[in-house]
């Protein structure tokens, strides 16, 4: 299956994560034509995504008849976005929920369907160099997932799951996970920016910093404690450094494990509403 054959895709919610995803199905294919956007408050993105490639954003999804219906908005808006797309899912229609936290079983009760796939995708999905983790309702048939898993792809790699409540683990993990990095980049240039290094130039070697080495980890197989040796010179300054970073008891370890649990927490806490 293609993006071409896949017919129209609707994608109700045209926020952050939506229009990341739409970005990267119309960069890998998918016909303008057919994609649909369903959003009655369009964010400046979706506007200007719109605009490029000629489509039009639909304050609702009354008389549209999509293949593929996405649900991309909050997972606190959900239950009323479902009762008033009721209508537009047909007994063919194939629905992809990205919402953290929803469990294949509401959205199954929300919109009277049995054809669903709960995701958990990241931004990255925007430049194609997304995870998506995935799990299909019982009553997806082998197509249809093939059909979830040419969509997805699209915006990247994609890991799919037979146990549910993983997907509260892999929110956690990758579909938080970018924010995690990306605050890593600001602690980096705030730190540059206390030894005393000009503002724009602490940033940009932070920003590059991330940059090379996250392309060195996709072009080197090394694992990245490999990696990370080779910056370490014996008694060197990021022997030094790491000393801190990996100390025993609060190190960055213990960080980013309790900072995955209180995510995790949360999406579970989404799910119960
Ligand atoms: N932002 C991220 O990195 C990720 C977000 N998600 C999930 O994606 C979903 C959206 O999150 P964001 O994009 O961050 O939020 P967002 O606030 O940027 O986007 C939500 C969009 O839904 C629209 N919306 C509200 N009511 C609507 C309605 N009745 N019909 C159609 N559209 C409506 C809003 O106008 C907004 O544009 C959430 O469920 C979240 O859990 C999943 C993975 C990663
Ligand atoms: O922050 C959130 O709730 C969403 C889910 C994963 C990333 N963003």
């Amino acid at each position: 299956m293609s993006l071409r054959t896949i017919g129209p895709v609707m994608l109700v919610g045209a926020g952050k994560m939506g229009m990341a995803l739409a970005q990267g199905w119309l960069d890998a294919g998918l016909q303008p034509a057919n994609l649909i956007l369903v959003d009655p408050n369009p964010g400046e993105i979706a506007r200007e995504v719109a605009k490029d490639f000629g489509l039009t954003i639909h304050g609702d999804a009354v008389g549209l008849q999509p293949n593929v219906l996405v649900l991309a908005v909050k997972p606190q808006v959900m239950g009323a976005v479902m009762s008033g797309l009721k209508p537009v899912v047909g007994p063919q229609t194939l629905v992809v929920s990205i919402a953290a936290g929803i469990d294949i079983a509401r959205i199954s009760q929300g919109l009277g369907t049995g054809k669903v796939v709960r995701t958990m995708p990241n931004t990255p999905a925007q430049i194609g160099k997304g995870i998506t983790g995935a799990v299909p309702a019982a009553g997806v048939t082998a197509n249809e997932r093939d059909a979830a898993e040419t969509l997805l792809k699209a915006a990247g790699a994609v890991v799919w799951f037979d146990r549910e409540d993983q997907l509260d683990a892999v929110t956690a993990i990758s579909g938080s996970g970018p924010a995690y990095v990306f605050h890593l980049v600001e602690a980096l240039a705030e730190a540059g920016r206390r030894q005393g290094l000009p503002d724009a130039i602490a940033e940009q070697l932070a920003r590059q910093t991330v940059i090379g080495s996250a392309a060195l980890l996709d072009a080197d197989r090394a694992p990245p404690a490999v990696l990370r040796q080779n910056v370490t010179s014996p008694n060197g300054t990021t022997a030094a450094g790491l000393a801190v970073l990996m100390a025993e008891a609060d190190g960055l370890t213990q960080l980013v494990d309790r900072t995955v649990a209180a995510a995790r927490r949360r999406s579970e806490e989404l799910g119960r509403g």
